[in-house]
């Protein structure tokens, strides 16, 4: 498998832990869904090793997580916030900012395709030079997603990325995802309250509710 996770377990809240286990091929999605509160994100950022699990192991490319440094993982698993972590700076500060730390150091966000990124989401050329923090919530999430997507990641794990879009971003955000998906070796987590994902293709389903009833086997 391309990317998984088995017997991951973790608590959210004051509720009994989940123990949880999924697997994607190359080109598939992973739709995490569940009520307001249950654990959506925490998994992610789980996965993005952002915070540790009480037990179970990830894997990408059949590689347990822990024979990965986790600097390397999380270029390689790239978590984009449902309220995106922006740095002090402009737009292009942001989209660069990446590539000055020691993993991607050597490398530099190509402008063409940052421009042309730019453009399918609705973005004005104008944004490039814009202070970060004076982005409205539908902007920076777009930036975020950008950014992530310049740093050539495995696998993306979205956290409502299309939340703070209207209808003509979020159809743009999906051609560019569905786009993505479509290169070798590439999955992706996505966390969203609405069904506008259904076009997209290799959709899967991990329903968290159902889970913490009847733990996955
Ligand atoms: N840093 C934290 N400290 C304490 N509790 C937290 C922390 N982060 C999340 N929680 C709690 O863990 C539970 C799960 O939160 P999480 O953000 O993962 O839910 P979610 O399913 O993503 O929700 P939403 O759909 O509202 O974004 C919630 O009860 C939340 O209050």
């Amino acid at each position: 498998m391309f990317f998984s996770f088995r017997d991951l377990s973790f608590a959210a809240g004051s509720q009994a832990p989940f123990v949880l286990s999924a697997a994607l091929k190359a080109g598939e999605i992973l739709v995490v869904r569940g009520p307001s509160g249950v654990g959506k994100s925490t998994l992610l950022r789980i996965l993005a090793r952002l915070q540790p699990a009480s037990g179970g192991t990830a894997y990408l490319e059949e590689q347990p997580w822990q024979d990965i440094p986790s600097p390397i993982w999380r270029a390689s698993v790239h978590y984009v916030a449902q309220k995106p972590a922006l740095f002090d700076g402009s737009v292009a500060d942001n989209f660069a900012k990446p590539f000055s730390l020691r993993t991607l150091s050597g490398t530099s966000p190509d402008p063409a395709r940052t421009g042309a990124l730019m453009e399918t989401l609705k973005l004005p050329p104008t944004l490039w030079e814009q202070d970060a923090r004076t982005l409205s919530g539908g902007e920076a999430s777009r930036v975020a997603f950008i950014r992530g997507l310049l740093i050539e990641p495995k696998v993306l794990l979205l956290d409502e990325p299309t939340a703070a879009l209207d209808e003509t971003s979020r159809t743009a955000f999906y051609g560019v995802l569905g786009d993505w998906l479509k290169g070798a070796g590439r999955a992706a987590l996505l966390v969203s309250h609405t069904d506008d994902y259904l076009d997209l293709p290799g959709l899967k389903f991990l329903d968290l509710a159902e889970s913490r009833r009847r733990p996955l086997p």
